[in-house]
């Protein structure tokens, strides 16, 4: 149970704008293992989950994926700000295969959002968005949960309730965890991947794979954001 990048090729495009993210790059990520991926800023850390996700396509190459992948954690553009909470999260739970019942009854009580779950999701404010984005993806029971930079979020009593989560979440499921912070995946990691030069390089240890970038190429960070944005606000056709 995996992802496996197979000879990957991704080129992001922008008008003229042309920037290789991916050359040639073959590596795996274990679906039953905490992995972190060392990447600098700006090296194509959204660009790798995005592939993992299956978002973007790799331009040549295969990527393969036999275990339930998250969409990435907290990531807003997933839900849809016209729609409800609950009309968001049943169209997420219906995608992923999972009866939506128990598992709104569970993010409703979790994220102590009350009836802020029938209104659109763009009508609430950031914090009752962001408690309903990070409780929604550790809810589905993924097999294996991509992580972008962030891993917990909310404020006060909310962030140490998702941090006890994931480390439910972390006893039973993979987690693929790309960051430019070696605190946080030498925290929590296992083995390790490093991004750079277009390339993925497995590292011995997250020493290893912060001495073969150079600390002063990453930006340490804990993984913590009290708050996100990124609701897609396209109406529905
Ligand atoms: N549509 C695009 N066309 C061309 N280049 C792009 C496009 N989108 C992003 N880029 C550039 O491609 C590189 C990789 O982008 P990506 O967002 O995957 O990196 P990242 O490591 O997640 O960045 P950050 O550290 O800022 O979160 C960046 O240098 C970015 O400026």
């Amino acid at each position: 149970m995996s992802i496996i990048f197979s000879h990957v090729h991704k080129t992001l495009r922008r008008k003229t704008d042309r920037t290789p993210v991916l050359v040639d790059a073959s590596a795996e990520f274990p679906a039953d293992q905490i992995t972190g991926v060392l990447a600098p800023p700006g090296s194509g850390k959204t660009t790798l989950a995005s592939l993992c996700t299956g978002k973007f396509n790799a331009d040549k190459g295969r990527i393969s994926r036999n275990s339930l992948v998250s969409f990435p954690v907290a990531s807003g553009g997933i839900f849809n700000g016209l729609l409800t909470g609950r009309e968001n999260l049943a169209f997420l739970c219906r995608v992923f295969g999972f009866d939506p019942v128990p598992i709104i009854r569970f993010i409703i009580d979790f994220a102590e959002v009350g009836k802020a779950i029938d209104k659109p999701f763009n009508s609430l404010n950031r914090d009752e968005r962001t408690r309903i984005m990070f409780t929604a993806v550790y809810a589905i029971p993924f097999e294996l949960y991509i992580v972008d930079g962030t891993l917990v979020g909310g404020r006060a009593n909310f962030r140490q309730k998702c941090e006890e989560l994931v480390a439910e979440r972390m006893r039973t499921s993979g987690f693929l965890m790309i960051s430019s912070s070696p605190s946080l995946l030498g925290k929590h990691c296992a083995n390790f991947l490093v991004m750079d030069n277009m390339a993925l390089h497995p590292a011995a240890s997250i020493q290893d794979a912060q001495d073969r970038l150079g600390a002063d190429r990453l930006r340490d960070g804990d993984g913590y954001a009290e708050g996100v944005e990124g609701v897609d606000n396209t109406a529905l056709h």
